[in-house]
């Protein structure tokens, strides 16, 4: 996944690799020039003759070649921020676009907020972790063997010093590495949680505040928060005494190697001087074999937590829609259903919802779903535009098995308005334009005359180009049902399905909606699903769910003759409103 994302990007790989090169190679070189510039100082002593122009000389290459070492720097640090930005860029487009072709089963799978999580968090761990890889990758190696193989060359015998430090170093880094492994892995999913919690206190802000939840809900994201806080201060502290352990270690190294130095400097000068310009760079040798190894290490800090992001990203763009339709032809279906034996359980769920479900509706009727709170309602519902496949038996629309026909064919024949009114910020023509894209202004009249919406969208100042906020959230919960319904009209589809969707408007409105869809949706089979049945009197049919069964079907008039459960329904509804 990553390597195919990085590959697009070819030209800023190569320029972010020789950038590397070059800093890795000016990092080497300079310090062989302090060693000869203290060299010739040191000769001095005994004589000055032509040194002052050698050292010119040494200083100048050192100069241009510390330049160069900081043009690539900066270059390199350019190069791999572009690409890092690019490469995350691509691969978050790339997961939302796999998330729309999900099912709504497999986005219920995955939960929406984890979804979330993992196209901005995760893909940020990803994107600091390229940027580390493409800054340091080859720095490190080239760094470490380079300083180690030029230390020793520099000083053959205190090779065992520089042999020590690295194993010391070594063991430190893996030690801390170890501790704080634990604490990379836990983070994400407390990443989860803490966005989950966050995401249904600012959603649900009306009902925290009514119900006085704040400190509740402060608790609950306290208590994770803390959690985090835990697992972050134990990174800092093994951070902490890592820093000072390599202080210790390379301040060892170095006091151990100017002792040591110092017993080989003899009585000659040249030898002395040779001695001092050698134990400089040895130092700095060493300092730059600490520094890869530290380098080292925090890449391997950074991979850890990439590796978990990457294999949560993968996961997403691996996943098979659970989902496939078997054509893309187009077809023109009437608006006849058939459910023929059909059981469904939800995901992750062992029970079933629906149980063992078989109906027959003709084109154009209109058909009233009433049952007690969770008998099953919405879920068969669901079933009708595939947003779940029952898990045995067969659905029909048009006398074809759902499984057969194109998503453009279902999209065409069927609408669906759920119990919640769901608006995307934008402006009111842009949601109802989902209903149907080509959608002309007398298409929304047409539509907002059936559903109510005309009223209040007529005495707007931009009308349909009124902007809508997130979540409709500038409208009212009766304007948003009723926007939510002329989106399900504005295509006059075969099939509309109702789901408990004028729950928000007055008996009054709703008896002009019902009104309104009889007159202009004639030939529409409109499914009705209702609390009360006093908005299903009239269907030409209504079936009646029982905890997941279908007890019975058939008129208002039929079914208080026929069905205990129906008559009871119906005279605790009317014992109610007396
Ligand atoms: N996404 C889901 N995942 C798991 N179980 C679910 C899901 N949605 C609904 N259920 C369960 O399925 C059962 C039926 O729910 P459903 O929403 O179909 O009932 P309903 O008859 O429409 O109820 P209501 O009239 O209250 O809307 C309930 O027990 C509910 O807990």
């Amino acid at each position: 996944m990553i390597f195919k994302a990085i590959g697009r990007y070819k030209l800023l790989v190569t320029a972010a690799l020789l950038t590397m090169l070059l800093q890795v190679g000016a990092a080497l070189w300079q310090p062989s020039y302090m060693k000869s510039i203290l060299k010739v100082m040191a000769d001095m002593t005994l004589s000055t003759n032509g040194k002052i122009d050698k050292i010119s000389q040494y200083g100048i290459a050192l100069i241009v070649v510390a330049v160069v070492g900081l043009i690539g720097s900066v270059l390199n640090t350019l190069t791999a921020a572009k690409l890092s930005q690019a490469v995350s860029a691509d691969l978050r487009e790339q997961t939302f676009r796999k998330i729309q072709t999900f099912s709504y089963e497999d986005v219920e799978k995955f939960k929406a907020d984890n979804l979330v999580v993992r196209m901005t968090n995760d893909i940020n761990q990803i994107q600091m972790l390229l940027m580390m890889v493409f800054q340091v990758l080859i720095r490190v190696p080239l760094l470490f063997v380079g300083a180690f193989i030029l230390s020793i060359m520099t000083m053959p015998k205190l090779w065992w010093i520089i042999v020590v430090m690295v194993v010391l170093i070594v063991v430190v880094t893996g030690i801390s590495m170890g501790r704080m492994g634990p604490h990379f892995a836990a983070f994400q999913s407390l990443m989860d949680r803490i966005n989950g919690i966050a995401k249904d206190n600012l959603r649900g802000a009306r009902v925290v505040k009514s119900f006085v939840q704040e400190d509740n809900q402060a608790k609950a994201f306290d208590k994770e928060s803390d959690e985090l806080l835990g697992h972050n201060l134990a990174v800092g502290y093994t951070f902490s005494t890592m820093i000072p352990a390599f202080t210790i270690i390379s301040q060892l190294a170095i006091f151990g190697a100017i002792l040591l130095v110092s017993t080989f400097v003899t009585k000659s000068a040249s030898v002395a001087a040779d001695q001092l310009g050698g134990i400089m760079s040895f130092v700095q040798y060493m300092m730059q074999i600490m520094f890869a190894i530290i380098m080292g290490g925090m890449m391997s800090m950074f991979a850890s937590r990439g590796m978990v992001s990457m294999g949560r990203i993968s996961e997403i763009l691996k996943t098979e829609t659970s989902m496939t339709y078997a054509t893309d032809d187009v077809e023109d279906l009437d608006g006849s259903i058939e459910f023929d034996d059909v059981s469904f359980a939800y995901p992750n769920d062992q029970q079933p919802t629906l149980k063992d479900i078989s109906f027959k509706l003709t084109a154009g009727e209109m058909v009233g779903i009433v049952g007690a709170t969770g008998a099953g309602k919405s879920t068969l519902a669901q079933l009708i535009p595939r947003l779940f496949d029952p898990t045995s038996g067969t659905v029909k629309v048009g006398g074809r098995d759902l499984k057969s026909v194109s998503q453009q064919t279902l999209k065409n024949t069927i609408s669906i308005v759920l119990q919640k009114a769901i608006l995307f910020s934008g402006t009111i023509a842009g949601n109802l334009k989902q209903g149907k894209a080509d959608a002309t202004s007398s298409d929304m009249d047409r539509a907002a005359k059936i559903a109510q919406a005309a009223e209040f969208i007529d005495r707007l100042p931009e009308r349909y180009d009124a902007p809508v906020e997130e979540r409709g959230n500038n409208f009212s919960g009766g304007q948003k049902q009723r926007m939510s319904i002329t989106r399900g009209v504005i295509k006059s589809p075969k099939i509309l399905i109702l789901d408990d969707s004028t729950s928000a408007l007055d008996a009054h409105s709703e008896k002009l909606v019902q009104e309104a869809m009889n007159r202009d949706l004639n030939g529409t089979t409109t499914i009705i699903i209702a609390q009360k049945i006093s908005s299903v009197v009239h269907a030409d049919t209504i079936l009646v769910l029982d905890e997941g069964r279908l007890v019975a079907q058939g008129t208002h008039k039929e079914l208080l003759e026929t069905s205990d459960v129906y008559r009871q329904i119906y005279d605790t509804q009317k014992a109610k409103e007396d």
